[in-house]
């Protein structure tokens, strides 16, 4: 092989350069065939007659698109290249090339040569030559597959892999991998040169920005491998932090798309636990050349409607995410028909006659139409019907009718006489009135109203809330009980910053119970809008002989039409959950709701889950995802943090999870985590180390601080700039920073779980070890897992540090 030198890697440049340089030109004459397509359709619209509308609608449409993705600024558009020995079979797939991924028998020679046969480049779309043959072959095509799966050990076909780094037209360099070292290939009878030594690494090391950078040109094999899974059933993805998770799922659902376009367009929701993580992670879609395809969600975003602003102390959050919730609210839907004033008699005039039903009678009836499965708004017509029955036979005509035939038409008459009586249509509407989610949720702010659903008798064991480690004392109530008294005191006190009918700030926990009372409640069918008609399908409008409508106008009704469609949308064809070890048992039900009929991806590290009761949430999540069957697969490789910090992670991880294989890291940068203890004020020493920090990389530094420090953490890192983030622990999921400050991390594994006070000054290591939970450890496990460069660790209050300024909970 030849030996890597400049002069080389120019002239691989200079190469690959000119390849570019044909590319661009082929898309140019491409961009200028779909807009020559474009204008062509528009002088169609003059035509006028039906069909050359509909087939000129088609053509906007289809140039359209292809134009989008041609015209997008994508930052190295062209970014692999593989060489390969010559296949076993001579046949080739849809995009022009060899199917095979085993070498021909013979195509290396005894003396170990052997010629290159196809060089095959790699880019985010594909595109041919105007003879067909592949030019640059889409990232997701079978052919590029190669291009990730080779190893030296499996090489396939592969001789050499090299990634092609590029801005704009411009190629700026160039590194290879060669799989098989121990053959000599030639490519148009020169040695084949080999440049650098492995692109993973340089992207790794760059600086990371606010935004997640897509993967595309280095994935690994092994995610590769679960980005191309077959959409069967549930594809289940378990990996350490850093391993590519969130970066896994997000090209999967490019792949998918590119695999089936007509099944998954505006069907894959991707469910992520945070806005944030929905910021961070919303702009790999575009730069893979899928733009606004997928939904992507935070969880306190799913519900129409219901954008949630909050979070629930940990307390809080435990018993709304709890499968308890669900007999509360089945309850509390139930019952909520009695949350305002009730109308305590109804009176009519009927054939005329008084009849009247007093309070006692009504509630008979109540429970008599409560009796019934349907959901509550459901049930007027069934309310009603009893109401009619009860009246007719407090009226006592039917005394009067021997003939039934005479008696029927009589009720029939009866009943008409008074359905259009007001004061009945009134009653009716204040007696059953249609209940929506936020109303009955607001209701539950009632202490005494929520005792009753919850099963909780009042005044006693006021100490039954949660205990100080977080367990719930469920196992400790009396039978029947759902909540203790301690719990639906906690859970009233949340809700009281709702108003009467449920405006006002949301909690994320409070999204999944609305989705809840939502299907206990129903909905009653909206009366269908009068046709809008920049709401109709352009192509109903095409009536004959008028033209109504230009192109522009139905582009706009058709963006309108996909928006309003996105907006309703409650069932996917393709589900990925990512953080899926966070989900509560109410939101594996709510996200369910989205995916009764869809293929699953879910991705998660029960290592990093900060929800107290695991088994509950398997339980849900399974329920959920039914009986679909299962393919598991695993991620191994950590690759965001260094070695150095993945070390001092791995500390908690043990003491977390014992037991538990952590990821490997792969790079290791020599700089250990720096130890530090706030002794004065401690604003000022997290300002001082954040301050520290931004010298020290060129990228993000974030500063993770528990959560109820979160709003003095603002305040603490004003004015610093925008490349400093101060995150809740909760909030630090998924992200990652060149460089974190952790502050306080006893406070942040023992975030006691009401929200009061955890162990403070002059707290015994006893104490400090008694509070941090499980759970806790997770959360802190995660804020140690979120830099890719540097990691400082301080201390504060509880967190006995020694001589090295080590925390108690980091020691070995
Ligand atoms: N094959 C790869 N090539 C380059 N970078 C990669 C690769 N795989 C992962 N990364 C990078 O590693 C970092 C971690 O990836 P990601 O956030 O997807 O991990 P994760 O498993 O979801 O982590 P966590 O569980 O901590 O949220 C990201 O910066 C991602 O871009």
């Amino acid at each position: 092989m030849a030996a890597q030198h400049d002069s080389a890697r120019e002239r691989e440049i200079r190469r690959e350069q000119a390849h570019l340089d044909g590319v661009y030109r082929r898309l140019e004459e491409k961009i200028h065939e779909a807009e020559f397509l474009m204008d062509d359709a528009s002088k169609r619209a003059q035509v006028g007659t039906p069909g050359a509308l509909a087939e000129r609608d088609a053509q906007v449409f289809r140039a359209g698109v292809h134009l989008n993705r041609l015209n997008s600024e994508f930052e190295d558009f062209l970014f692999g290249r593989i060489d390969l020995l010559e296949g076993a079979d001579a046949e080739r797939g849809p995009d022009g090339a060899y199917i095979s991924s085993e070498p021909a028998e013979g195509a290396v020679r005894p003396d170990g040569t052997a010629d290159i046969a196809e060089t095959l480049h790699i880019g985010r779309i594909g595109v041919l030559d105007a003879g067909y043959s592949p030019l640059v072959i889409d990232w997701r095509a079978p052919a590029a597959a190669p291009f990730y799966r080779a190893t030296p050990v499996a090489p396939g076909r592969v001789v050499r892999r090299r990634v092609i780094r590029s801005k704009g037209r411009r190629v700026l360099g160039v590194e290879d991998d060669l799989l098989r070292p121990q053959i000599t290939a030639r490519l148009d009878g020169e040695e084949l040169p080999v440049i650098g030594d492995g692109a993973l690494m340089a992207a790794l090391g760059q600086a990371r920005s606010h935004t997640m950078r897509d993967i595309v040109s280095s994935i690994q094999a092994e995610q590769d491998l679960v980005i191309r899974a077959p959409a069967a059933s549930v594809t289940e993805v378990e990996g350490g932090p850093g391993t590519g998770k969130t970066a896994v799922a997000l090209h999967r659902a490019a792949y998918l798309l590119y695999q089936d376009r007509r099944r998954y367009a505006g069907g894959i929701l991707i469910v992520s636990p945070t806005p944030l993580l929905v910021s961070y992670t919303e702009g790999v879609l575009p730069s893979l050349g899928e733009e606004g395809q997928v939904a992507i969600r935070a969880l306190g975003s799913l519900v129409e409607g219901a954008e949630a602003g909050t979070y629930d102390e940990q307390g809080v959050a435990r018993v709304k995410g709890s499968g308890r919730m669900v007999k509360v609210l089945h309850r509390a839907a139930r019952g909520g028909l009695e949350a305002g004033e009730v109308p305590q008699r109804l009176r009519v005039v009927a054939f005329r006659n008084r009849v009247e039903l007093d309070g006692e009678e009504l509630r008979h009836i109540r429970q008599q139409v409560l009796g019934g499965t349907a959901p509550v708004n459901l049930m007027r017509p069934r309310a009603r019907k009893f109401l009619l029955d009860a009246l007719w036979e407090k009226s006592g005509a039917l005394r009067h009718y021997t003939d039934p035939e005479l008696a029927a038409e009589a009720r029939e008459g009866f009943d008409e006489d008074v359905s259009a009586e007001d004061a009945f249509t009134d009653f009716l509407d204040a007696w059953w009135p249609e209940l929506t989610p936020r109303q009955v949720l607001a209701s539950l702010a009632d202490e005494d109203r929520l005792s009753v659903f919850a099963g909780a008798a009042r005044g006693r064991g006021a100490a039954g809330g949660p205990d100080r480690s977080g367990r719930s004392r469920r196992g400790r109530s009396r039978r029947g009980q759902l909540l203790t008294p301690g719990e639906v005191r906690a859970i009233a006190r949340s809700l009281s910053r709702l108003g009467p009918g449920g405006e006002g700030p949301l909690s994320v926990h409070d999204v999944a119970l609305l989705d809840e009372l939502r299907v206990q409640l129903g909905t009653l069918a909206k009366p269908r809008r009068a046709a809008d008609p920049s709401l109709g399908d352009p192509l109903d409008q095409l009536t004959g002989l008028e033209e109504l409508t230009t192109a522009a106008d139905r582009e706009t009704a058709r963006r309108g039409r996909a928006e309003r469609l996105a907006e309703e949308r409650t069932d996917y064809a393709h589900v990925i959950v990512d953080e899926a070890q966070d989900l509560t048992p109410m939101q594996w039900r709510m996200v369910g709701r989205r995916g009764r009929h869809a293929t699953w991806t879910v991705v998660g590290d029960p290592a990093q889950s900060s929800w107290p009761a695991p088994e509950e949430a398997a339980e849900a999540r399974a329920e959920a995802l039914g009986s679909r069957p299962r393919r598991r697969f695993e991620l191994t490789v950590n690759y965001r943090n260094p070695a150095e910090i993945a070390e001092l992670a791995d500390r908690v991880l043990a003491r977390a999870m014992p037991g538990v294989v952590p990821p490997k890291a792969v790079r290791s940068t020599g700089l250990r985590p720096r130890f530090a203890v706030a002794r004065g004020d401690l604003g000022a020493a997290v300002r001082a180390e954040a301050e520290r920090a931004l010298e020290e990389v060129d990228g993000t530094v974030g500063v993770v601080v528990p959560m109820r420090r979160r709003e003095e953490a603002r305040e603490w890192l004003a004015g610093l700039g925008g490349r400093v983030v101060p995150l809740g622990s909760l909030e630090a999921k998924g992200l990652e920073y060149d460089a974190t400050v952790v502050v306080a991390p006893a406070q942040i594994a023992g975030e006691p779980p009401t929200g009061g006070e955890s162990a403070g000054e002059g707290a015994s290591l006893d104490d400090a070890l008694e509070e941090a939970s499980p759970a806790g450890l997770r959360v802190l496990y995660v804020a140690l897992t979120r830099a890719t460069q540097r990691l400082t660790v301080l201390s504060a209050e509880g967190d006995l540090p020694d001589a090295g300024d080590v925390p108690h909970l980091l020691r070995d």
